[in-house]
């Protein structure tokens, strides 16, 4: 991958101070501040390279686009739904988080909310408090031979099944991507979640908040269960939905829930909050020294590697990077750009592009696995020499398709050594390239249809000329660049000298005034690379 530079982040909330530490001793500027106001944000935020947050902070739509120099966005944690992932992916910002420096302390507290609910523990605490000794109010179940359903079974999920056997609990669950025979192994029977409503004593949601988990428990969902199940949330707010919740508890339909998260937080309407069925913590799953020292360390290491070109860790918007480390595949993302700039320059209708066919060759196994980025690299090239465009790899995908451009790739197994063969097609006329990396330089061996008699070292001040083939235009271009001070430092001319051909210039720098070429021949571009 090819570097990318962090010089100033910003943290906007309490991070365990690890963060700081690690990414000042690499040498990055740290700003810390405290429960950032959305407007303090947006003005501060065009300064930085990188935003470290946890929960509190929503960086939203209009944060990233306030964000000039941003590149990622760091969650000290897990849930990313207080970032807009999606416009961050479109301004080709990382989004990064540390999904597993929190993990038990989820589970614990949700064990310990789910214990709590069983014997009444805050609210025989809150009775004592106030001077009573009542033994009878605070009658409770056992947890032992109780069933308890879980419904996500990742990370916490896992780890609150396995804890809450330990109490003698029956564990069942629903996940749609994590196997039963997995969910087996640590002793969860998983089945729909038409089967399990009913089963259950006790509900535990453990989902990230996303459409499809949004009320998960509802009016409907609630009316399926036993009477008096007894819930907790200590995912996200409005995985249970707080108004059919507090319903079910008003009728008894719930025995109790004990939330640690909610839809607003902190939560304006406090009837949920002061029911006394209800026992809840102001969002605590993560908040403990450990959790802490691990997530604000994870995501400064994480940082700092991926800077340093190490590892792309916990990027949750970034999966063509992944496998963009290698100095190969380093070279590789540069032929792709390079091709992808050579094709957007020779466009001489300025057309916007309307087909991008990519293939790669060779049996290396570079270039069999390059597939993603090489195409994304090839896209950039194409996108980013177009005014107002700031395309990278992370958002050249989504930027090609609102282009209208549409993009097939493909691979062909032949034993020529890495070759990549794109065409483009602008305004209905199709424009070819192919080239390779030689000596770790990427080349261009050939341009719609000229094959070059050398591959074209693809670096530096480049001018291509199709122009009908003719031994006098060397000393006539070389003339015309002279009279504007330019030299020519390369001249590659194609094997087949019939018909209109390619020619590429290599110049000392580029023409202020192409029109000087343009009596010569019947097509010119320039670029820099
Ligand atoms: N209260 C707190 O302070 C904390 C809350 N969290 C939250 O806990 C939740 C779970 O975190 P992890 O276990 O680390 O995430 P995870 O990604 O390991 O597990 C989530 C599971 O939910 C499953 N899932 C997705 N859609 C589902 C659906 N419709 N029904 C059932 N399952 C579904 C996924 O397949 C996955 O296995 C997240 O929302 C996270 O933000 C995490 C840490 C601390
Ligand atoms: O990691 C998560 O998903 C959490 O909910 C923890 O949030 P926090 O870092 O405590 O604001």
């Amino acid at each position: 991958m090819a570097p990318i530079c962090i010089k100033t982040v910003l943290i906007s909330e309490s991070v365990d101070p690890r963060c700081r530490a690690i990414l000042e001793g690499n040498g990055i500027r740290v700003t810390e501040k405290q429960s950032m106001k959305k407007e303090e944000l947006i003005a501060e935020i065009k300064d930085y390279d990188g935003l470290v947050v946890r929960s509190a902070t929503k960086v939203t739509v209009d944060v990233i686009n306030a964000a000039d120099n941003l590149k990622i966005i760091g969650r000290a944690g897990t849930g990313v739904d207080n970032v807009d992932v999606d416009a961050a992916t479109k301004k080709g910002v990382i989004v990064m988080n540390t999904p597993s420096g929190n993990t038990i302390s989820a589970a614990e507290l949700t064990c310990a909310l789910l214990m709590s609910l069983s014997r009444n523990v805050p609210q025989a605490t809150m009775s004592m408090k106030q001077g009573n000794w009542d033994r009878k109010k605070f009658m409770g179940a056992e947890l032992y031979g109780k069933v308890l359903g879980i419904v996500g079974l990742g990370r916490i999920g896992k780890e609150v099944a396995t804890r809450m056997q330990a109490f003698g609990m029956r564990t069942i669950g629903y996940d749609p991507i994590t196997p039963p025979e997995v969910s087996a192994s640590w002793g969860v029977e998983q089945m729909s979640l038409e089967q399990l409503w009913p089963q259950c004593d006790y509900i535990t949601v453990h989902t990230p908040l996303m459409p499809s988990t949004v009320g998960l428990l509802n009016d409907e969902t609630f009316a399926k269960c036993k009477k008096g199940v007894k819930v907790v949330n200590c995912a996200r707010g409005g995985i249970i939905d707080e108004e059919a919740l507090l319903r079910a508890l008003e009728s008894g339909q719930c025995g109790g829930a004990g939330l640690d998260v909610f839809i607003e937080e902190p939560p304006k309407n406090r009837s949920l909050v002061n029911h006394p069925n209800v026992i809840s913590c102001p969002h605590l799953g993560a908040s403990t020294k450990e959790a802490q020292a691990r997530c604000g360390e994870d995501i400064a290491l994480q940082i700092v590697d991926m800077v340093n070109g190490k590892n792309l860790v916990g990027a949750v918007n970034a999966q063509v990077l992944a496998g963009t480390f290698s100095q190969e595949s380093q070279q590789l993302i540069r032929l792709g750009e390079a091709v992808g700039a050579v094709l957007h320059s020779c466009n001489a209708s300025r057309k916007p592009f309307s087909h991008a066919h990519i293939i790669t060759q060779g049996s290396g196994n570079s270039m069999k696995s390059c597939g993603g980025y090489f195409t994304s690299a090839v896209l950039v090239g194409l996108l980013n020499h177009e005014p107002g465009r700031s395309a990278n790899l992370i958002n050249v995908q989504s930027l090609a398709k609102e282009s209208g451009i549409a993009v097939n790739q493909s691979h062909c197994a032949s034993e020529e050594a890495g070759v990549c063969k794109v065409e483009v097609v602008a305004d209905g006329r199709s424009y070819k390239a192919s080239g390779s990396v030689q000596g770790g330089v990427p080349v261009l061996l050939e341009l719609s249809g000229s094959v070059f008699r050398q591959p074209v070292s693809l670096t530096g001040n480049l001018l291509f000329l199709q122009a009908s083939a003719d031994p006098q235009l060397l000393p006539s271009v070389a003339g015309a660049l002279a009279s504007e001070g330019v030299q020519i430092e390369s001249f590659s001319a194609p094997v087949d000298h019939t018909g209109d051909v390619w020619y590429c210039v290599g110049v000392s720098s580029l023409l202020q005034d192409l029109n000087v070429l343009k009596p010569l021949v019947k097509n010119v571009a320039q670029l820099s690379i």
